[in-house]
Order: C-alpha cells, then structure tokens, then sequence
C-alpha cells in the first residue's frame, strides 16, 4: 500500500532521480536564502524529511539497494544545497561582491569562528590576524558571507552613533534560549535604552564617589599582597583576582574571595574562559547555540545562573550594606515604576563581573608589562605619583588621581595598543535596511566590525611609531621626552582621538568607563608608590601573550625604599 502511493507520487521525478534531487535541493536552497530557518523542525523537514522521501521514491522504482539509494541522494542532495550556498556566496551577484576578503572567509562564518576559537600557542592564529587582513585588503574586508571588518574612522559615527546600526546576532548566540538578556546582549534599540537607564544611574558621579571606599579596601588588600611575593610570581593571575574580587563587591556585595584564598576556589576564572572558547563558536554561527545546548548545557551557565541567584536571593532579603552597583540595578531607592524582575537582575549581575573584570585586569597587565618593559618609564611615572602622593600619604584621592598627565597617558596608550575588546563591538543593518558609510554601500543584513586594534594602530591616526609604547604622544608637547621628539622630528606627528575608542562609542558604549578608569588609575598609583615592579631576568619580550587568552606574565616586585605600609 505505501509503496504503490510513494511509486504513484513520484512518477517522471523517480525515473530521473539525479535531476530531481538536485531540482529539490536547489528549491530547499532559496528556502533557506529566502526564510533562514534554524528551529529544529523546520530543519528536519528540510534536511531530513524531503531527502528521506526522495529516497524512498527512488528505492521502490529502481532495483537498487536501500542503503545505496539513500546514501547517493542524501549525498547529492546536501551536497547540491552546500554548493548553492558557497556558490552564491563567492559569486558577483551577492551584495558584498565588491568587498575584497579571503576566499573562505567569505564562504562561511564558520572559518571566522576558527580564527577566533584557536589559540595562539597551538594554531597559529593571533590578534594581529585582522589587523594583517586589513593591510593586505584595505580599509573595508569582507570577513564572512554577511560580515565586514572596518578600519576606518569616519566609519565610527555613523556606525556606533545615536543614529548609526543597532546590535548584531552575534549577540543571539551568546544567549541561550529562552535565557534573559542582559544590556550587552539586548538587540532592541528601545528595550536596550530602558536597561540602560538603570545602569546609567550606577555610573552617575555620585554613585561612583559612593565606590570609591570598595575599590579602596580591594586596592590594599591586593598592594598588601604584592608585599609578600616572593620570587617571581604570575603577576597576571594575582590582578585576575583583583579585578574579580572587586567586581564581585560590586555586583553581588561580595562572594569571590580570590585574593584572600589564593587560587580560583570558586572556579568562576575557569568557567569565564571556558564560556569564551564556546561563544567564540556560538556568537558568530549563532544558531549552533541551539544545538551545542541541546547536547549539553553548558556547566558553565548552570553554575554562574546559580551563583547569581543565590547573591540576587540574599541581596533581595538582607539589603545592601554599601551602596555598589548592584544597589542601582536592583533600584533599592525605589526610582523605577516598577522593580526590575529576577532574571534581569541576574543576567545584568553577571555581565557586570563577565564585563567589567577581565577588561580592567587586561588593561593594568599590559600597563604594568609595558613599564617592566621600560624601566625608565616606570620611574618617570612613580616620580609624578610621588610628586602627588610624597611617601606616607595615602595615594587614594581619586580627583589627584586623575589629574596625573603621564599615568593616564600610560593608561590610554596601553589600551590603544592592548584594546580589551580588540576587534570591536558588531553591529547589524538587518533591522534597517542598506545603509551608507561614506561611499560605501552597505547592504540589508551585513554585519559590521570596526576593528578597534587595526585603527588604533594605524599610522594615519597615530604616528610616529603607532605599533610602539610611547605615552608621550598623549602629554602636551612641552613635557614630551627628549626621544620621543626625536623620534617625531623624523617621521611627523599625528595624533588623532577620533580613532581611540577602547570603550566603544555611542548609546550603546561601554557604561563602565569611569568606573574602569577610577579602578586602574587607583591599582597604578598605590602599586607604584610602594613597589618597584620587574621582569625576571630572561623575560624580555612576552609579545602580545595576554591577547591569545589568559596569560603568564612572570614578575619580580621589591618594596621601594622609604615608601610606607598602605592602609586602608
Ligand atoms: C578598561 C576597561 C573596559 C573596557 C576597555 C571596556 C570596553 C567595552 C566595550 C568595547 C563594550 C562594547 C560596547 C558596544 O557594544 O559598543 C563594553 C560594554 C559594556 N561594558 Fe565595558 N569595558 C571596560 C570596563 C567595564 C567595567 C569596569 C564595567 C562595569 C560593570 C563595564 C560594563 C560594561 C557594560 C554593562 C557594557 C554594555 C553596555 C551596553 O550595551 O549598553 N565595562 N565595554
């Protein structure tokens, strides 16, 4: 009975079974052009359903095998959609044919998220992977089907800007399903603006005057440490723990304790840089997110979902008792209509720690590395810090802090040359249609990067010497070194903010900002004023090392002479 209704259905298509998989597949094709479908059952029916009943219709009207007959067509069929994709995709009809790029990267998403999953130690692949594609290419690269890089500033404003692209679906599949988003992740203009007014409160001037005791106590506590070091020590770790332990204050009133423990006891650093591998996955094929998850939850979002909830559980029932940031997202004065619900509060919590620790450490090692590099820039620093805070005084003024030219010097060139975020932050036209960067077209449904490592060493915007340390070119001229003058009487100035934008640009920008400098600016100072910071003997050049993941950064520090004990 079946047979004959498979055998009646198929007629003409049976006899010509290699024609008609391959006019099925070209039809399925334009059906995910068209409609992109990535729910499961959908899929199924695409993928496996269709190719099964084509199958079975060639089984019942040729004498061939089962096995042999399905296997040929299920052969043909992917493979006739697979070339279809790729086809198109290197072909000058698609909207991104003028893009110049690398071959695979403009078949599939999938070689980005190879670049970015493999490590440098063992694959070859490093930060200055884009950087080399933009030389190589030019300003604008096609890096996936729908993808470009930028390295270009006028491209900024008009990307990031109040009226620029909103959030791309590299978002989609950091999240997974039916998980809340936080602020980061939140693709919607108008529901991002709503969280956003929430944070904007925890960063308004008198809350972060409010912080000011947490990241002392913290700072302290970590100075007191580096005090006890003997031998050469990971300095990289111990400022890991820093950071984590303060953002943990901060976000959930406490909880990590890494500093006082002396390792990653709570395992949070492992589970961090386990859910970064994955992402680097999920975010840029967001759709394998479905399915990784299906196979298995990652334990690293059951434990962090778990930690959250337990500090969100106690916090709701005990209160604060300093005023951090998490007593701003949790609106305890009561300023919003209506209390912001669990599971916002537990996923802002967390990105609070994901985004706010990590970046800040990796900002102060690559300082600290950079003026172990350069000696004598070390002491020109602890000279101005000195001059500020004289031996005895407490360092932990945050105004005088800031008002110290060559440490925010150094600060600002480490993240010129060391951006936390390196490739930048994407953004999507798909829910506003083609748009125009200058002259350049931009279709419906690209994603766009500006790559932040590429243009803030590019020599257009910073010269001379834009792949070198040299803090100078962010002092006024009068107080520049004698070498770095030199340096520029051969080769020109140019020195152009416009393109130095480690913390993103626009409504969606980095909302830590001031918190993260009023962090590092006070790590620098009580560091420097106390200590005197070096690399082994035989550590010369660690090129780079933190940006291929976490890092080793082995390190000597010796107490200063006359310096005073901190206390907090
Ligand atoms: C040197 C340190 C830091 C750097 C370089 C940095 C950089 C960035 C960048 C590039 C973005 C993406 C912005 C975009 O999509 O356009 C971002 C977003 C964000 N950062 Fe930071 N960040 C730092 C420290 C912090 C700190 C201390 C916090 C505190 C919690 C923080 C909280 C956030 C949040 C909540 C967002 C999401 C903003 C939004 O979507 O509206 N960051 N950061």
């Amino acid at each position: 009975m079946g047979s004959t209704v498979i055998m009646d259905f198929p007629g003409p298509l049976a006899e010509h079974p290699l024609a008609a998989t391959v006019a099925t597949a070209v039809v399925v094709y334009y059906v995910f052009k068209r409609y992109e479908p990535d729910m499961p059952l959908p899929l199924l029916g695409l993928l496996g359903v269709i190719p099964g009943a084509l199958s079975a219709a060639f089984y019942y009207a040729s004498s061939n095998g089962l096995l042999y007959t399905a296997a040929t067509t299920y052969a043909l069929y992917y493979t006739t959609i697979v070339a279809c994709v790729l086809a198109y995709r290197v072909s000058p009809f698609h909207p991104l044919a003028q893009y110049p790029g690398p071959f695979l990267h403009k078949l599939s998403k999938f070689r980005m998220a190879w670049v970015l999953f493999a490590r440098k130690e063992h694959l070859g692949v490093d930060i200055t992977y884009f950087k080399k594609l933009h030389e190589k290419y030019g300003r604008y690269v096609r890096i996936g089907p729908n993808e470009l890089s930028i390295c270009d500033a006028d491209a900024i404003l008009p990307v990031l800007g109040a009226q620029g692209f909103p959030k791309g679906p590299f978002w989609d599949g950091r999240v997974p399903p039916g998980a809340t988003r936080s602020l980061i992740s939140e693709r919607d203009p108008a529901e991002h603006l709503r969280r956003r007014k929430v944070w904007n409160r925890g960063f308004s001037q008198s809350a972060l005057h409010a912080y000011e005791e947490i990241i002392r106590d913290r700072t302290v506590q970590f100075v007191q440490l580096l005090e006890k070091m003997e031998g050469s020590f990971d300095l990289d770790q111990w400022l890991s723990y820093y950071t984590f332990d303060f953002m943990g204050d901060m976000a959930f009133g406490g909880g990590f304790e890494l500093m006082r423990h002396g390792d990653d006891h709570t395992g949070v650093i492992e589970l961090m840089d386990g859910s970064f591998r994955r992402n680097n996955i999920t975010a840029h094929v967001p759709y394998t997110l479905r399915y990784l998850n299906m196979l298995s939850r990652s334990a690293v979002t059951n434990k962090f979902a778990q930690f959250a909830a337990e500090r969100v559980a106690i916090r709701r029932r005990e209160g604060s008792v300093r005023k951090d940031l998490f007593h701003h997202l949790i609106d305890e004065d009561g300023l919003e209509p209506h209390p912001p619900p669990m599971n916002e509060l537990m996923s802002d919590g967390l990105l609070a720690i994901v985004a706010g620790s990590d970046t800040t450490s990796h900002v102060m090692i690559n300082a600290f590395y950079y003026l172990m590099q350069y000696p004598e820039m070390q002491k020109r620093l602890q000279a101005e810090i000195d001059a500020m805070f004289p031996p005895g005084t407490p360092p932990f003024d945050l105004v005088k802090q800031a008002n110290l030219p060559f440490l925010n010097a150094v600060l600002n060139e480490a993240m010129r040359l060391q951006p936390p975020v390196p490739n930048g932050a994407q953004r999507s036209t798909q829910r506003i249609g083609s748009r125009m960067i200058g002259s350049h077209y931009i279709p419906d449904g690209t994603q766009v990067n500006i790559n932040t490592y590429a243009l803030q060493r590019d020599p257009t915007y910073f010269s001379p010497a834009a792949n070198e340390f040299w803090p100078d070119r962010w002092l006024p001229e009068a107080d520049r070194a004698p070498a770095f003058i030199e340096k520029i009487e051969k080769g020109g100035f140019v020195h152009d903010t416009t393109a130095f934008f480690p913390f993103s640009f626009g409504p969606a920008m980095c909302v830590g900002r001031p918190l993260a400098y009023m962090q590092m600016r006070m790590a620098m100072c009580a560091v420097l004023q106390r200590m005197t910071l070096s690399l082994p003997q035989g550590v010369r050049d660690i090129e780079d090392y933190r940006l291929a993941g976490r890092g080793v950064c082995p390190t000597l520090c010796a107490v200063r002479e006359g310096s005073k004990p901190l206390v907090g």
